[in-house]
């Protein structure tokens, strides 16, 4: 089968600054890759040059083709990105910005349809959003924005979702509605979930697989419980942590204070 992502040697940076490099992975259509890893170890780097945003050396393919032989509309319906602190144009109602991810599905003439209309409806009330349509979203709390943003991605009705730290500023519960609605969307549609994630026991419960990077390099790869060990925590995030299990044997991360 096709994978739905595949790296080759990925190298990716800055001006050139080398920031990530040698990375190599793939992710199976309907499948959920986490890339996990301390701050600044490259993550966010790393779905920046698979969305296009950051250049980059080595292969990226998505669903057997290279990302670089596509355009930009193409992209844009290939794969949907929600970086980790988006622009929030000023005076934007939250279902003006949501309809933003129907862009690329747009007629010439630019005008939404009634489906459209349906379409960012139904992606707002999937993150639980419907009663603030109208709002502006400068005016909605962080968490409620985040939520915003997925729906945004969730409207662009890609086959491939990249998410820059989706959880962050969600409460407990607001972040497991937002990972069982995007495993949901994978087992349901198929849908290719690759996110980052700080919160190492939602990466575990949740991805099928962990990259984990530091200093811009893989330094573990493959099943959460493989990868997640007390000894690589204390070795990449200088972190005391025990690694402890749910009754399906789902690794849990704790932090505990050093004696
Ligand atoms: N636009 C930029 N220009 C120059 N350097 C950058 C830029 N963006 C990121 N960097 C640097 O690249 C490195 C990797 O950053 P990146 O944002 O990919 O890390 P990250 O793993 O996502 O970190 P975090 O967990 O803190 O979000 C860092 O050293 C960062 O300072």
């Amino acid at each position: 089968m096709t994978a739905a992502l595949r790296l080759d040697r990925v190298a990716a940076g800055y001006r050139g600054a080398e920031v990530v490099r040698g990375v190599s992975a793939a992710v199976a259509e309907g499948g959920w890759l986490a890339i996990v890893g301390p701050n600044g170890a490259g993550k966010s780097t790393l779905l920046k040059a698979i969305a296009g945003l950051v250049a980059f050396s080595g292969d990226i393919e998505v669903h057997g083709r290279s990302v670089t032989a596509l355009s930009r509309r193409q992209r844009a319906h290939e794969i949907g990105y929600a970086p980790q602190n988006p622009l929030l144009p000023d005076g934007l109602t939250v279902t003006d910005y949501v309809l933003l991810g129907r862009t690329p599905h747009l007629g010439a003439l630019a005008r939404e349809s009634a489906t459209d209309r349906s379409i960012v409806e139904e992606s707002l009330a999937r993150v639980d959003l419907g009663g603030l349509a109208a709002r502006r979203m400068r005016t909605l709390s962080g968490g409620e924005q985040q939520r915003a943003v997925l729906a945004r991605v969730l409207a662009q009705r890609t086959r491939l979702l990249l998410l820059d730290e989706p959880t962050t500023g969600l409460d407990i519960g607001h972040a497991q509605a937002l990972l069982e609605l995007l495993d949901r969307l994978r087992r349901e549609d198929g849908t290719t979930v690759v996110t980052t994630l700080h919160d190492l026991t939602f990466a575990a419960q949740y991805a099928g697989d962990l990259l984990l990077v530091d200093g811009g390099e893989v330094v573990a790869a493959g099943a959460p419980e493989e990868v997640l060990t007390a000894e690589r925590l204390r070795r990449h995030y200088a972190a005391d942590a025990e690694v402890l299990r749910t009754a399906d044997g789902r690794p849990v991360v704790t932090p505990v204070r050093p004696r």
